[in-house]
């Protein structure tokens, strides 16, 4: 997984078309979201990343947990992200991935959003500009590592 990680005074997303055959399925409420004070985290669920999802998250985790706390935040917005990699995984997977990332972040004591899957959003996004305010991190399965 590819992870692009904006410390921002806020990101906002309003959901717009449907960008793939079966998008996840959402009520009025998550057309559109903001949080302020929050990690952006643009996440790419990658192909090498189907063979241990389990492991990917808890990497994603600790790596989003170490930024987090370098920046100070207590917000974490994951947003679904398919422009960080030339070989996606599949939609039903990288779902299941961003899903469960969400739910170990609560867990964790994180406030978090994610945004809905499968869809074009506008989106704005205020970059607090800091020297760690803009990072990016790969996370792989263990045994795909040095392959
Ligand atoms: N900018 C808007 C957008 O990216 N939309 C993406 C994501 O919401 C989602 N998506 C599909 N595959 C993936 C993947 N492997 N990882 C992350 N998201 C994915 O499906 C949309 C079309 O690719």
């Amino acid at each position: 997984m590819r992870m692009l990680l904006i410390h921002s005074d806020y990101l906002e997303y309003e959901v717009r078309d449907k960008a793939i055959k079966n998008p996840e399925p959402i009520n009025e409420e998550q057309r559109k979201g903001r949080l302020d004070e929050v990690l952006a985290v643009f996440a790419s669920v990658e192909k090498v990343d189907e063979v241990n999802p389990d492991e990917v998250v808890e990497k994603a985790l600790a790596e989003i947990k170490d930024v987090a706390g370098q920046v100070k935040a207590e917000r974490v917005f994951v947003y679904p992200f398919a422009h960080l990699s030339s070989d996606l995984a599949k939609p039903d997977v990288a779902l299941d991935v961003l899903r469960k990332l969400e739910e170990r972040l609560k867990e964790e004591g994180f406030e978090v959003r994610r945004a809905p899957f499968g869809y074009y959003k506008a989106f704005r996004l205020s970059c607090k500009g800091h020297p760690l305010a803009e990072l990016s991190r790969t996370v792989v399965p263990e045994g795909e590592v040095n392959k």
